[in-house]
């Protein structure tokens, strides 16, 4: 009777699917039940490093994310570099016609002036294109007060570019629907006139004024500056170094979700990144399971844009101080990394002396472990007073464009936040 065979046979291969199919429903279940989210803000005024610290945590847990994205950073590269020619350009016209009587005029050569204009007039095309690719970048946002500036949401990458290749050919047009078209035109006069803004970055006017610290660029800029060709060239793809150095400030609070496994159980870790304004912020406290805050101690010689008086390192204090007395976190665990330790190392060598901006540092040594150690503990005596939370702080000096470095210390932050999140949700049962 081969048609009960078969019929006994269709039952038994539909009982297995249906066996597997609940299996799996369990599984899902199961996995749902196991899944966690955890919460991580963060924290530090504006160019800590918060977002850098961002695309770290990508590259850990999501690196074929940032791959996908490395397009979008070219135009995002362009305008570092383009902002930076222009920023050299403008302090150089500044120093020239305000020193040009000082008595430290035996640094200036009184040919720079002639050279330097000479070459700001072929490199004009270039710079006045900043403000117009400024604005297509940011989406036609703006923000008031300061200069032109890149300012980005969250999901910025699929509105500034699509994720074509973008060969040189192609420049002049910009790609269909309009987007990208002072991007593309960017790229062609970067192409073209890269010598000339080698020439500008490598001029002795340039290097004096830098040595002398009377030029102020972003710490993005030498950088790009020194890559010019090979960001010039016509199939440049942003490296993770590039992405890294880039400097792009955020606008309102962006969130990053990435799905990890640990100890078996998976867990969505999602990430709050907040731009300088300090107002959002607050929504977003309540139920974080941890806060990493950041506070870049190379800024000790810097002043906030908006107020000139204030040193960023009273500022950074400040900042944490308010941070670890908001009763609203006293649930979250804390974790501060003293950022751009690398910097601090630079300034140092270089002879910039801690006294001279924060007068309490007093006649101690201005070495790098004598500095750092004054700084970690000016902060971790703010937690051990002012703290609310009841766990320990976490404090880790760091260099965040420093890929081996920061990776190492994202695994024991994962570890000490996921700890502190079980040990939390078992008070919470
Ligand atoms: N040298 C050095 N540069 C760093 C370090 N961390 C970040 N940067 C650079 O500092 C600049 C600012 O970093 P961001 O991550 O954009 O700062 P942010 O805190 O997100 O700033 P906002 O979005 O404006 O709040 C970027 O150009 C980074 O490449 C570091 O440890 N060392
Ligand atoms: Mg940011």
């Amino acid at each position: 009777m081969p048609g009960v065979v078969e019929n006994d046979q269709a039952r038994r291969v539909s009982k297995a699917i249906d066996d597997d199919i609940k299996r799996e429903r369990e599984q899902i279940k199961k996995r749902q039940k196991q899944r966690k989210d955890v919460k991580v803000m963060l924290l530090g005024q504006a160019e800590s490093g918060k977002s850098t610290l961002q695309k770290q945590f990508q590259l850990y847990h999501a690196s074929q994310t940032l791959d996908r994205e490395r397009p979008s950073w070219r135009p995002i590269v362009y305008f570092n570099a383009i902002k930076a020619v222009r920023t050299i350009l403008d302090e150089l016209d500044w120093d020239f016609t305000t020193h040009a009587n000082r008595e430290d005029e035996a640094y200036l050569d009184p040919n720079w002036p002639a050279q330097i204009s000479r070459i700001r007039h072929k490199l004009l095309p270039l710079i006045t294109i900043e403000d117009s690719l400024a604005s297509e970048l940011s989406s036609g946002v703006t923000v008031a007060g300061g200069r032109s500036g890149v300012f980005v949401r969250a999901g910025w990458q699929s509105v500034v570019t699509s994720t074509r290749s973008w060969p040189v050919a192609d420049m002049h047009g910009g790609n269909s629907s309009g987007q990208g078209v002072v991007a593309n035109m960017a790229a062609r006069l970067l192409a073209e006139l890269q010598y000339d803004a080698a020439e500008l970055w490598q001029h002795p006017a340039v290097k004096t004024l830098l040595r002398m610290r009377r030029l102020r660029l972003d710490e993005s800029a030498a950088f790009f500056l020194d890559e010019v060709h090979r960001i010039s060239e016509p199939d440049y793809l942003p490296t993770t170094d590039d992405i890294l150095h880039v400097r792009l400030q955020t606008l309102g609070v962006t969130e990053h979700s990435f799905d990890i496994n640990f100890g078996g159980n998976h867990y969505t870790w999602i990430l709050y990144d907040v731009g300088g304004a300090r107002h959002a912020w607050v929504p977003y406290f309540d139920d974080a399971t941890a806060i990493i805050f950041l506070a870049p101690i190379s800024a000790f010689d810097q002043y906030l844009e908006e107020d000139p008086r204030t040193n960023r390192i009273d500022d950074s204090l400040q900042l944490f101080t308010s941070t670890c007395s908001n009763k609203l976190l006293k649930n979250s665990s804390m974790v501060l990394m003293l950022n751009k330790t690398d910097l601090l190392k630079k300034k140092l060598q270089a002879g910039v002396m801690v006294k001279k901006y924060i007068t309490s540092y007093g006649e101690r040594e201005n070495r790098y472990e004598d500095v750092a150690e004054y700084f970690r503990a000016h902060f971790a005596q703010v937690h051990k007073r002012k703290g609310v939370q009841k766990q320990e702080l976490y404090i880790h000096f760091t260099s965040m464009l420093d890929v081996r470095a920061t990776q190492r210390i994202i695994v024991d932050i994962n570890e000490a936040i996921i700890k502190s999140y079980l040990g939390q949700s078992m008070l919470v049962s």
